[in-house]
């Protein structure tokens, strides 16, 4: 098996972009790699419970990690204009968010909730859940998520505006590092009239509460 060289990979210092960095090693590689973490980690990757671990933990990271061959202009390409003149905002409350911070890899678990005012088209309301699921699975800062979320509707709706407000609890908060149970981090994104108009700012964040 060759032999995965990491700055053959990362030639380059500049940021690279997820949407370029297709020099991706291959599966045996990535299984490889688990092998040696196993080892690393002081166990046996031979004994019969972790023969299959590699196989398991490939799997379960192309799952996790699917956001990046999925493209969310795509989802929200599909638009409807039959609305009857609707003219208020559209909101959905409580996505599940499931990602995994870029710093560690660790899980970070909540909820979204994300609106626009519709101008003239609304998009299927499942699509959103959807462009909320491709960035959730792809490594993440929960700032960047957010932004990239409301940036996405902003892009393929052009919408009056946009609000998302992402709460999570970060594993790498929890169960290592500084240890904390229970903290919750909240991040917002604001648009247009949800940044610029206060009252409707104040009816979403009020929609937000249980
Ligand atoms: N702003 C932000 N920070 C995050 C997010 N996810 C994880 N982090 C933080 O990323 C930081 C990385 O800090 P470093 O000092 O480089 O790493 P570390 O030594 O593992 O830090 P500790 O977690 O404090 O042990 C930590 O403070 C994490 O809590 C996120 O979504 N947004
Ligand atoms: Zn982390």
């Amino acid at each position: 098996m060759d032999s995965l060289d990491p700055k053959s990979l990362l030639a380059t210092s500049k940021p690279v972009s997820v949407t370029t960095f297709t020099n991706r090693p291959s599966r045996e590689q990535a299984m490889e790699a688990v092998r040696t973490l196993l080892a690393w980690a002081g166990d046996n990757p031979d004994r019969e419970g972790l023969i299959d671990t590699p196989k398991r933990v490939v799997d379960a990271y192309q799952e996790w990690f699917q956001g990046y061959d999925a493209d969310p202009k795509k989802e929200l390409s599909r638009t409807f204009e039959d609305v009857q003149g609707y003219d208020d905002m559209v909101m959905l409350r409580e996505i599940d968010v499931e990602s995994h911070c870029e710093h560690h890899m660790a899980p970070f678990l909540g909820k979204a909730w994300v609106a626009y005012m519709p101008t003239e088209k609304v998009v299927g309301i499942s699509k959103i859940a959807r462009v909320v699921e491709i960035f959730a699975k792809r490594l993440q800062t929960q700032e960047t998520m957010t932004k990239q979320v409301a940036d996405a509707l902003e892009d393929s709706l052009a919408p009056l505006g946009v609000a998302v407000l992402i709460d999570a609890e970060h594993q790498c908060m929890s169960t290592r590092g500084v240890h904390h149970k229970n903290v919750s981090t909240v991040t917002t994104r604001f648009t247009g009239v949800f940044k610029t108009d206060t009252v409707l700012q104040e009816r979403f964040l009020r929609l937000t509460q249980k």
